[in-house]
Parts: C-alpha cells; sequence; structure tokens
C-alpha cells in the first residue's frame, strides 16, 4: 500500500487499503517495504512503518524487500529479523530497478536461511522480460497486450524453477509470491514433491480475473489488468490454481494488491513498459476465493479458512496467535455469509482505485461481520474503524513450520570427503 513504484505511488494507503480490508473480511494484512537499490533496509522499514502505524485499521506486517546485495544489507536483515521480519522478498525481474542477479540471489538466500528467515521471490525472468519488451516496441506494439506477450509461461516458470533451486543448493525455504500461471504451480508441485520446502501463493487476480482483458480494445481497461508476472488469459487457469490449493500443492492466497487509478496508468498510454504495474485484490480475495472454491465445490468451508488465513499465519510463525480461533488467540473474527451475494464494482468498493479488475462479477460469500482484535470494525455493509488501531505483528525467525526439515538438512547434508591414497602418477603438463 502507498508504495512508491515505477515513478508513482499506489493509491491505496494503509488507512483505505486496510479498511478495504477489513470490509471484505481480511482481518490482518502482510504488506512489503521496496527499499530502492543502494536504500538502507532498515531507513526503508522505519519509513514504512511510519506510514502504517498511523493509519491502519487492522493488524499489519511486513516482508522486506532485498533489491540489492552487500555486506550491509547482510547485516540489516540480520536487525530486521530482530524486530519482527522473518521474510524476505527478492526479485528476478526489474531489471536494473529490483532485480537481484543468481549470485546475489545464492548469496542472499544462503544468509536467509542462516538467520532462520523466509525467501520469497518474484519469478520472472527480467533479461528475457527486458528484451522481448524492446522488441515488442520496435514492432509497434506498444499497447498493454505487449506487457502479456513479453511474459510468457514460461518465462514465470523458468525463474521459478531457477529460484527454487537456488534456494534448495543452500538449504533455505522458499515462498513464490503471486503464482500466475499453471506452468509455474506445476513447478512448485514438482519441487515439493522432491521435497523442496517451498510454498506457492496465488493471488485473487489469478484466481479471478481474466487474462484476455490485456487485448481490450479500450486501453483504459487493458492497462488497469497490467501487473507482473501477467494475469494469464488461458481460461483455465483460475480453476487449476483453486485445484492446487485444495491438494496442499499451493498453500495460501493472498492479493499483491498495488492499486493505481488510470492517470497514473496512463503514464505508459505510448509504451507498456512505462505502465504502473500492479491490480486490485484486497477487498474481493475473500469473496473471489469463497465463490471459485467453496462455491463450485473445489475446496471445504475448512480449506477456505486454512488458504486465506491459517497456512500464512504458520509459515509467518505468528500461528496460533493469528490464524485460530481459541481462547489466548487475538479475536480476529469474520462472521461468514455463505449465502449471501454481492455485484463487485469500482462505484461502491472501499478502494480508492478508480477500477476494479472483477467488475460487474456478481460473487457468492461474503463477510457479514469483522472483527479485529475484539473490536467490531465492519458490520452490515457499514465501516466502524478507527485509524491507527492496527497494531504491528512482529514475525519472528527460525519458524518451527519452516524450518524443521530445514535444520535436520543442515546436519545431514554435509558433504563428506572421501579419504583415499593420493594418486602419484604421472600428471600432464598444461600446454600454454
Ligand atoms: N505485481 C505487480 O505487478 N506489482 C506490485 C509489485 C510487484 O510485486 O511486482
Ligand atoms: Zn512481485
Amino acid at each position: 500500500m502507498q508504495m512508491p513504484f515505477m515513478g508513482t505511488h499506489a493509491v491505496d494507503d494503509f488507512l483505505v487499503g486496510t479498511q478495504a480490508a477489513v470490509a471484505g473480511g481480511t482481518t490482518m494484512i502482510i504488506d512489503f517495504v521496496m527499499p530502492t537499490k543502494g536504500e538502507s533496509l532498515t531507513a526503508a522499514y522505519k519509513k514504512w512503518r511510519g506510514w502504517a502505524d498511523e493509519k491502519v485499521v487492522c493488524d499489519y506486517a511486513f516482508h522486506v524487500a532485498v533489491t540489492w546485495w552487500s555486506e550491509q544489507v547482510a547485516n540489516e536483515m540480520v536487525e530486521l529479523t530482530k524486530v519482527g521480519i522473518n521474510s524476505f522478498k527478492t526479485f528476478m525481474a526489474y531489471k536494473d530497478v529490483f532485480m537481484l542477479r543468481d549470485d546475489d540471489m545464492l548469496n542472499c538466500y544462503e544468509h536467509i536461511g542462516k538467520i532462520g528467515a523466509l525467501a520469497q521471490v518474484h519469478a520472472e525472468n527480467g533479461d528475457v522480460i527486458a528484451k522481448k519488451s524492446a522488441e515488442m516496441v520496435a514492432k509497434g506494439i506498444t499497447g498493454p497486450e505487449g506487457h502479456l506477450l513479453c511474459r510468457t509461461e514460461e518465462v514465470e516458470a523458468e525463474a521459478t524453477q531457477r529460484a527454487i533451486m537456488i534456494a534448495n543448493q543452500v538449504n533455505c525455504p522458499l515462498y513464490v509470491v503471486h503464482v500466475m500461471s499453471k506452468t509455474s504451480a506445476d513447478v512448485i508441485s514438482a519441487a515439493r514433491r522432491r521435497g523442496c520446502v517451498v510454498f506457492g501463493e496465488p493471488i485473487a487476480a489469478g484466481l479471478g480475473a481474466d487474462g484476455n482483458c490485456h487485448f481490450n480494445k479500450c486501453w483504459r481497461h487493458a492497462a488497469h489488468h497490467v501487473m507482473g508476472p501477467p494475469i494469464r488469459p488461458d481460461p483455465s487457469t483460475p480453476g487449476y490454481l483453486m485445484d492446487l490449493l485444495a491438494s496442499g500443492d499451493l498453500q495460501t492466497t493472498g492479493t499483491d494488491n498495488c492499486t493505481f487509478n488510470t492517470d497514473q496508468k496512463a503514464l505508459g498510454k505510448d509504451d507498456f513498459r512505462a505502465i504502473p504495474n500492479g491490480i486490485n485484490g484486497v477487498e474481493d480475495r475473500m469473496s473471489i476465493v469463497w465463490d471459485r472454491g467453496v462455491a463450485t465445490g473445489k475446496l471445504s468451508p475448512s480449506q477456505f479458512v486454512a488458504v486465506t488465513s491459517t497456512n500464512a499465519a504458520k509459515i509467518f510463525n505468528i500461528y496460533p496467535r493469528k490464524g485460530r480461533i481459541a481462547v489466548g488467540c487475538d479475536a480476529d473474527i469474520v462472521v461468514w455469509d455463505a449465502n449471501a451475494q454481492r455485484t463487485i464494482s469500482a462505484k461502491t468498493h472501499h478502494q480508492a482505485v478508480n477500477f476494479n479488475i472483477f467488475e460487474g462479477q456478481t460473487v457468492t460469500g461474503l463477510a457479514k461481520v469483522t472483527i479485529s482484535r475484539g473490536t467490531v470494525v465492519w458490520k452490515d455493509n457499514k465501516l466502524s474503524t478507527t485509524r491507527g488501531s492496527g497494531r504491528f505483528v512482529e514475525t519472528p525467525p527460525n519458524c518451527e513450520h519452516v524450518y524443521n526439515r530445514i535444520r535436520t538438512r543442515d546436519v545431514v547434508r554435509q558433504p563428506k570427503k572421501v579419504e583415499r591414497e593420493p594418486y602419484t602418477g604421472p600428471v600432464a603438463v598444461l600446454e600454454k
């Protein structure tokens, strides 16, 4: 929320963004801090805390992005784990801006494994995107369809596979954010079957929106669907991702909520590369997951709770304080009306953005009451929030749920030297 990005700022700030979240039945958000290359991670974290603390109307936590690599960054990551950051997002795209190269990712993930945190990855091949998007523009394809056309599924899947390989090489747990394609989801499933400690998070956009909108004749409509990795045009994608949530191959549902108004999207009116990437989702995620998951018979209501709440609480090490209703846990509770319907529209949503990627969809399942730490913040279609009432929730490192297999592997997977007699025969002389 509020994130400075691609020369502008996301329009949902921490007040409006968290109000929209609770209106949709979300009781806690995890947003990410985005330092620029060369910027102190700690300074960025403090800046984001300053923006969030005075505005949030529900509890929140942060991931911090690692957009450059140095000893200073490594030291700051250690400091950040002490103030409640246990997840660090890395980018394989946004070449020259946020992207890390493989050697930096390797060092970063090795460090993350040592400090007991969780690596997150935005998985797209940034070199391919840079080349292909330039080619696209040279061919005269300057509209939003170019954004999709230079990011085929394999561009996402290759990066997903590479990130998993890099994390596995240094025994670091990995969380793939915004899994948008069937191909990428398959890569994650296959890796989990091989024993890799990897988690996958599809988002509301990938579960409920249509990537064919990139080809819409209306530039505004198309541009408002631009995000990375792109919403896929294959109509079987949403159902497939939902099936993998049901089977446990994918674990959580997020939003990557990062919204820009039309005038901001229009920064790229003549060149899709300048369209700020990002879509809505924070208000509609719960209804989209219920509508596409439970109402279709793909998910049970208990699985809905798991993929929208409990699994994330476990992975980010805040369970059972969050993600569970029991004595001693925070009273973050949603009373869910399984049969109620609503038609999603930018005209009625609580977000600041002037477009909604789910516009016109009538979804089944919505929050009747949302309770944030014991206080009713949403009831019968009315907000009753207090600015700044949300608290920062520390996410501690060394999460048992994530690290139990990792720590055993640290010990049992140490390579062993073969003891043998030295070779005493002739040795060829190197040619000059
Ligand atoms: N996903 C997206 O398009 N915008 C938010 C920033 C990012 O994660 O790329
Ligand atoms: Zn991302």
